[in-house]
């Protein structure tokens, strides 16, 4: 039986006749006409009630800043979608932790300088970007949004921005870089069938991708209670058509996305096989996931083009440590040698200047993008994206910094360097 997300909705059903017409031609809420709507989960209805909840909340309720794009997403999607997006493993201490980490970081304006022009722009790996804010990889876009990755994609685009795209996309590698130019990377994860992963990576070589970022983060699943509690679906993902069944059942009634993962990824990953992934590519290869300086180093010593310094949007360890609180130790184990980015709990344009103060050279959103993408779409998304530049770029303009190079390591205090300064 299909699975029907908007069950909890029934009295719109009755209208289904005359508003299926009205609804797909929505585009701007509900997917362009080049949307995919063949899944077995988004049945009909719930595609006319989903539509018209966006339109009624998208124009009742204009956010103000990305965690206002939050708040839209939790009324507007599924409970089992809402809470895969936004949920982390166990306690969700590190969750918590990742946010909080960053309102500890205090910023040390700087005054009487001109600030009357602003550029946050930037480049990473040679690729020239308007602000040193992109999007992460993140799996499912059309649990969010029948347009899924192609939306985000275009977004990202239009706000001149790199977009990872995941490994468990639900478009197809093809059909997101025919869909619009713009840089692009991709994130894999390495199956148990190598050849599988082999030909993805190859398909995004010849598809124009520009770099690939492993995560290493990932040798088993987290254990994410909600999705577990929701019996998660694991939905069909076009890459690996013909290629792999992405069918899962969970034993034991829980997560079927676990089960897939537990049946699929390939747990005895190590160090050594960034050699292998160097002998099937020639794009740069960034690990995702590191969080020491230990591991800053094998990745310099594996040949590593770059490190996203990222505990998974705290989705994978629990009690693994805030990003931003072990970006300075990987930043200073790099030495400048490959440039270091940060991701997790990025809701702030003061967050992204924090991040640049402690030596990233750039950030990635995870959630804020998606939840951009449920409430309004590509629209949405760009908002998010253009969100954060603006608000970057005002705090640059009150802090006193109106190049990246001008923010530095002085412009930022740590609650360790104010617990010091009162001994
Ligand atoms: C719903 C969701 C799905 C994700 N899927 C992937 C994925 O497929 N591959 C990956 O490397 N990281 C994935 N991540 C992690 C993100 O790339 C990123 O590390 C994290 O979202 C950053 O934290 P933030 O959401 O607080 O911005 C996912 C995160 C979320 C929230
Ligand atoms: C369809 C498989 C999803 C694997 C996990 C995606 C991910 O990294 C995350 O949810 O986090």
């Amino acid at each position: 039986m299909p699975f029907n997300h908007f069950s909890h909705q029934p009295r719109l059903i009755y209208a289904l006749p005359t508003l299926v017409d009205r609804t797909l031609s929505l585009s701007s809420f509900c997917g362009s006409p080049d949307a995919n709507l063949d899944f077995n989960h988004l049945t009909l209805r719930s595609l006319v009630t989903h539509s018209l909840q966006l339109k009624k909340m998208g124009s009742e309720f204009e956010p103000v800043n990305v965690n206002g794009f939050q708040e839209l997403a939790k009324q507007l999607l599924p409970k089992m979608y809402y809470d895969y997006f936004a949920g982390g493993a166990e306690d969700e201490h590190t969750l918590k932790d990742n946010l909080k980490a960053f309102s500890r970081i205090m910023i040390r304006p700087r005054v009487l300088v001109d600030v009357s022009r602003i550029d946050s722009s930037t480049t990473i790996l040679g690729f020239k970007i308007s602000t040193p804010v992109m999007v992460a990889p993140t799996a499912l876009h059309q649990l969010a949004h029948l347009d899924g990755e192609v939306a985000t994609a275009r977004a990202a685009a239009a706000c001149d921005t790199i977009m990872v795209l995941s490994y468990n996309s639900m478009r197809t590698i093809e059909e997101v870089a025919s869909s619009c130019s713009g840089i692009r990377f991709f994130q894999i994860y390495v199956y148990k069938r190598r050849d599988i992963t082999a030909q993805l990576v190859q398909r995004a070589e010849n598809n124009g991708f520009k770099a690939i970022v492993l995560t290493a983060d990932t040798p088993r699943l987290g254990r994410r209670e909600a999705d577990i509690r929701n019996k998660m679906i694991q939905p069909e993902l076009k890459n690996f058509e013909g290629l792999l069944s992405t069918k899962a059942d969970s034993e034991t009634g829980g997560s079927n996305l676990q089960a897939f993962v537990d049946g699929t990824f390939d747990a005895s990953l190590s160090w050594k096989d960034i050699q292998w992934l160097k002998s099937i590519t020639k794009l740069p290869i960034l690990i995702k996931g590191v969080l020491t300086h230990e591991d800053a180093i094998l990745a310099l010593d594996a040949g590593a083009d770059g490190i996203i310094v990222s505990n998974h949007g705290a989705r994978q360890l629990d009690y693994a440590p805030a990003t931003i609180s072990v970006l300075e130790e990987v930043v200073n184990a790099v030495r400048g040698k490959i440039p270091v980015l940060l991701d997790g709990g990025v809701r702030r344009g003061t967050d992204v200047f924090k991040a640049i103060a402690l030596g990233a050279q750039g950030v990635l959103i995870g959630r804020p993008v998606i939840f951009g993408l449920a409430a309004k779409g590509e629209f949405g998304v760009k908002r998010v994206l253009r969100m954060l530049k603006d608000e970057f770029e005002l705090s640059m303009a009150l802090a006193g910094c109106p190049n990246l190079r001008d923010i530095t390591r002085r412009h930022v205090r740590t609650e360790q360097e104010k617990r010091q300064s009162m001994l």
